[in-house]
């Protein structure tokens, strides 16, 4: 079975997504990390971001690789571990002009199918694009305010500028950022990690663990 949690940047997804994925004994998969992995590699080699065939022609270069852990995903190039740097604020501000152009969400989408199900996938359009097939999808939402708190406490910036950012990326990340039609919508605000992981498993349709899809 797939199962899908998109949302807004910081509404929790990647947190809910691996404690579904533990409690299910399966991985999950972090779509982001490879629009940050794509905007890190193109901000090293000092490429113009709104240039998509030049950063794609660099990309293939040298391949990622997503490696889906229920714990925490990690993106390799070659022996080197990429996920340390995919959050910094530099990464942040320069993502969403990366996951603007259909060329690069191409590239995204496919490395996504090409994975062996059973899996929890997170991002902003797993279940209308990506896996518009899988049987269970969930959609997390909560304020500006709630999520830029939530993030102030993994981050040195305040919380104003921490929201202003998160607002600026809501705008930009907009276009494939809609919840899919037979999505559960979730708040987050008024629960804890612990209570959207449980909102979660109990409305997952029964399963059977030999099911691919
Ligand atoms: N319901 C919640 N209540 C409190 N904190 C939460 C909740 N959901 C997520 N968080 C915290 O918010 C932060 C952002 O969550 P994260 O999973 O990184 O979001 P996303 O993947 O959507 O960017 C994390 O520190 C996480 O532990
Ligand atoms: N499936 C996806 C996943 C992420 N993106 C874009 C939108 C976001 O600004 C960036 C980073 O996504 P990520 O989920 O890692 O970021 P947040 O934790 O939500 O801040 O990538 C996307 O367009 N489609």
């Amino acid at each position: 079975m797939i199962v899908t949690i998109d949302g807004v940047a910081a509404s929790g997804k990647s947190s809910v997504a691996s404690g579904v994925a533990r409690a299910l004994g399966v991985p999950y998969v972090s779509s982001g990390l490879l629009y940050r992995a794509a905007t890190l590699l193109g901000q090293e080699a000092g490429l113009d971001l709104t240039d998509a065939a030049e950063l794609l022609l660099h990309l293939r270069s040298r391949p990622l690789r997503l490696e889906p852990l229920a714990g925490g995903n990690r993106v390799w190039q070659g022996d080197r571990d990429l996920t340390p740097d995919l959050h910094a604020s530099g990464v942040d501000s320069g993502v969403s002009v990366v996951a603007a152009h259909p060329d690069v969400r191409a590239w995204v989408d496919g490395q996504l199918r090409a994975l062996t199900a059973p899996f929890v996938a997170e991002g902003r359009d797993m279940g209308t694009n990506v896996f518009p097939e899988a049987p269970a999808k969930f959609y997390l939402t909560a304020s500006p305010r709630v999520r830029a708190e939530r993030r102030a406490r993994e981050r040195p910036e305040d919380v104003e500028a921490i929201e202003a950012a998160l607002s600026r990326r809501d705008a930009l990340d907009m276009a494939q950022s809609a919840p899919a039609p037979d999505a559960q919508i979730i708040d987050t605000g008024p629960l804890t990690l612990d209570g959207v992981i449980g909102v979660i498993l109990a409305a997952l349709p029964a399963r059977d663990p030999s099911a691919s899809k």
